[in-house]
């Protein structure tokens, strides 16, 4: 039996989580649950999984996570707020499901520092992806990994066709359902960029060694191509509670717990390059993994800020990511890169976002 703690339980991630864990009581036993604000959608979870240990916010998120004895912290908070109860999930021993992909983002060599090898098991389905590929070579023979994106809503058009699109039209996921926050970043490609950074920071592979190819079916997950020019896929109709699972229970596959691909009737995958004019935050990303310290931090800080003010009505689809190059930009990187200087890195971060949109 594990022992679970799930963080961000209400959420997208956290009530598929709940779906595993419900379908499996022989596995799995919740020994904490955390949200953000919805006190009450937390208590009916608690009673409905009879936990006694629940947690409102990220700090208390994190106290519950060093206080609770457990195998496995699935953390599905959305944000970089999510940075501390990562670190105090790595720091208490446990196995870390990881989909709070911006806490790895943020916290870079921080993170890794403190985590022994194999102890934090992707949950983004990208790098469960690549992870579930990687078995079935060594590391010294990868030659590339290769992310795919769904594309997004707007996937095909121009740069000069994404002036007027809405929040609603960038809420309309052509293929998975998620919170605000990634679908957001699904639609201006902020999501593949801090992915390609996730996956440079959890598999050790240079930049120039991860490409991204636009895959509007989402079904193969991400590839990873070896030296001997075999690629290996993982593919499944696109589905969070297979990945999800495997980060409750790494490497071990729970039966049932997602449907297969039909084979019998007549389908199609195709795989097209990403416009990099309309969607330029891949490119920036890049920039910033390059150039690592306090820079990651800075774009996704800003992008989080840039994500509310969008949703807001104070600024356009189109200056997300501009605002996001002008954050980082001017930012000057700090010398020292520890949990101190990432949190004046990140205030300031948004601080200047939040005038540069006061200001337009
Ligand atoms: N959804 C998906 O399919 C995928 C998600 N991810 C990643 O997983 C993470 C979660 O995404 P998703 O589930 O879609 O997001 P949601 O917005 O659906 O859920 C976010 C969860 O985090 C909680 N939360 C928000 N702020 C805080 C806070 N300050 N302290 C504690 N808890 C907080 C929310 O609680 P409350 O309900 O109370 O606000 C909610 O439970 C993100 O990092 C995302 O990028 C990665 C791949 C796929
Ligand atoms: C399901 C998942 O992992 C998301 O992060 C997904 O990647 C979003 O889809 P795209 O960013 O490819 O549109
Ligand atoms: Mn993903």
């Amino acid at each position: 039996m594990r022992r679970v703690i799930i963080l961000g339980s209400t959420g997208s991630i956290g009530t598929q989580a709940l779906d595993v864990i419900r379908a499996n009581p022989e596995r799995f036993e919740i020994v904490g649950l955390a949200a953000g604000r919805d006190s009450e959608g937390l208590a009916a979870q608690a009673e409905a999984f009879s936990v006694d240990e629940t947690a409102l916010g990220a700090d208390d998120a994190e106290r519950l996570v060093r206080g609770v004895e457990a195998d496995v912290v699935l953390n599905g908070i959305t944000g970089s707020v999510g940075l501390g109860p990562t670190m105090a999930a790595l720091e208490s021993g446990a196995t870390l499901a990881l989909a709070n992909k911006e806490s790895l983002i943020v916290g870079g060599d921080l993170v890794k520092r403190v985590a022994r090898p194999g102890q934090i098991v992707p949950v983004d389905s990208e790098h469960s992806a690549i992870a579930q590929a990687l078995r079935a070579g060594e590391a010294s023979e990868v030659r590339r990994l290769v992310l795919t994106a769904s594309g997004g809503p707007f996937r095909g058009r121009r740069r000069a066709q994404l002036e007027n699109v809405t929040p609603a039209e960038a809420l309309a996921h052509p293929t998975w359902d998620m919170g605000r926050v990634v679908t957001t970043n699904s639609a201006t490609l902020v999501n593949k960029g801090l992915e390609v950074i996730e996956a440079h920071i959890l598999f050790d592979v240079p930049y120039e060694r991860i490409d991204v190819v636009v895959h509007p079916q989402s079904i193969v997950h991400s590839l990873v191509e070896f030296v001997d020019g075999s690629s290996i896929v993982q593919a499944s109709p696109p589905d969070m509670r297979l990945p999800i699972s495997l980060g409750l229970d790494w490497p071990n596959r729970v039966a049932g717990v997602g449907r297969p691909l039909d084979w019998t009737t007549a389908s199609s995958w195709t795989f097209e390059p990403l416009d990099a004019e309309a969607f330029p935050a891949l490119d920036l990303a890049k920039v910033v993994g390059r150039a690592g310290g306090t820079f990651p931090a800075v774009f996704n800080a800003a992008n989080e800020e840039a994500v509310d003010a969008f949703h807001d009505g104070a600024i356009r689809y189109l200056e997300i990511v501009e605002t996001v190059r002008r954050v980082v930009d001017a930012h000057e990187g700090a010398e020292d890169v520890n949990r101190e200087t990432l949190a004046d890195a990140e205030d300031w971060a948004r601080r200047t976002a939040r005038s540069l949109i006061a200001a337009r």
